[in-house]
């Protein structure tokens, strides 16, 4: 059995994790009183409870007007910096060594920052992170663009400004149904003319058509959540050692070992997945496709890092070597360098996962 301890010393790595879903709760409250803007609830626990239960609604749509409180504190430099810092601290503090982080530029515009200036405060507070954690950890950003706003070519213009000052790539976020990823296809274009990175979010609230596009319109370098290949995918009801057999999508993912970010706990909110134990992640692993496991927003889901690996351990008794290999797996599919991937994997990953399997 492995330890809480070790569940959080062991070197985790994480693709996907929105800043504007892993606030502090004592933190939404002080921003929301200095710019004095209404909460549910004026106690840290309870608002963190209240965030974790309305956004245990069963739909996307429902889930993600949690957001709106969360935002709304991010619109000054000054409280983005400090939302970015403490974010990096809480996430290596957890053991992530490296992090990929995302957020809406276009969200933080209301009290007159320019896109420019939100990315600089977001900079600026991983540096001061990555300075001050208790732990050393990398943190890079990804811009994401909101997929019912028109704003995609411009978010993947200023990902391509600042790729050499901590942006690592693009995505696009929020409600899936009826806004196919193919919207913006102009923006993902001009990244691949770019030689950029970036991921979709796509199969969480909408099925294979939207995977399909990501992947085979849009050029996605990986898939933010991806759960729906599952329906690609015939098995019988026996379980999971049954016979198995793949689509033509869903084969083609697994053999361009395209990443899948999953969130277990996210997905379970969202009615993405009824339980952990049904999650399409036990399949995907044990089919050996590119699986990732990660947070999405820890305040929402009222989540670590170390507790969805601690959740997937309980479900489908995973131990050590099934956790070094989803370290190694994103690790692989992160969007900095090749050489500073493997420079993680050697000296970070690998050492530590040697001597605890001793
Ligand atoms: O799981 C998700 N699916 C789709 N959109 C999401 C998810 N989590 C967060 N956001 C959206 O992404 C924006 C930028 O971070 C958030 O404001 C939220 O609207
Ligand atoms: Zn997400």
């Amino acid at each position: 059995m492995i330890t809480q301890e070790q569940l959080r010393d062991a070197p985790k790595v994480l693709l996907h994790d929105h800043l504007d879903g892993g606030l502090r709760p004592e933190t939404v409250l002080e921003l929301a009183a200095e710019i004095g803007h209404d909460l549910p609830r004026t106690d840290a626990a309870e608002l963190g409870q209240w965030f974790v239960e309305s956004a245990d609604s069963g739909s996307l749509e429902r889930y993600l007007e949690t957001f709106d409180h969360t935002v709304a504190v991010m619109q000054n430099a000054e409280a983005i910096k400090r939302v970015a810092s403490e974010c990096v601290q809480d996430l290596a503090a957890d053991g992530v060594v490296y992090a990929e982080i995302r957020y809406a530029p276009e969200q933080h515009l209301t009290a007159g920052l320019s896109l420019e200036q939100v990315v600089d405060a977001v900079h600026e507070g991983f540096e001061h992170g990555m300075a001050t954690a208790e732990r050393p950890i990398v943190a890079r950003q990804l811009l994401t663009a909101m997929r019912h706003k028109a704003r995609s070519m411009e978010i993947a213009e200023l990902a391509v400004t600042y790729r050499d000052a901590g942006v690592v790539g693009f995505d696009i976020a929020g409600a899936e149904a009826g806004y196919p990823p193919t919207r913006h296809l102009d923006a993902f274009e001009y990244l691949q003319r770019e030689n950029a990175h970036f991921t979709i979010h796509a199969g969480e609230a909408f099925g294979l058509p939207s995977i399909w596009q990501a992947i085979q319109w849009c050029g996605a370098d990986r898939l933010g959540h991806g759960v729906r290949i599952i329906d690609d995918i015939t098995y019988d009801e026996a379980g999971l050692d049954g016979k198995v057999e793949l689509g033509r999508l869903a084969a083609y993912v697994r053999d361009r070992r395209i990443p899948l970010e999953m969130c277990p706990s996210s997905n379970l909110q969202t009615g993405a997945a009824d339980s952990i134990a049904e999650h399409p992640i036990g399949l995907l692993a044990k089919l050996k496709f590119r699986v990732t496991v990660n947070t999405d927003n820890r305040l929402m889901s009222g989540t670590s890092m170390s507790r969805e690996l601690a959740l997937l351990a309980e479900a489908f008794d995973y131990g050590l070597l099934d956790f070094r290999w989803f370290a190694i797996n994103a690790m692989k599919s992160a969007f900095v360098p090749f050489d500073e991937r493997l420079a993680i994997i050697d000296t970070v990953i690998k050492p530590w996962y040697a001597e605890a399997l001793r």
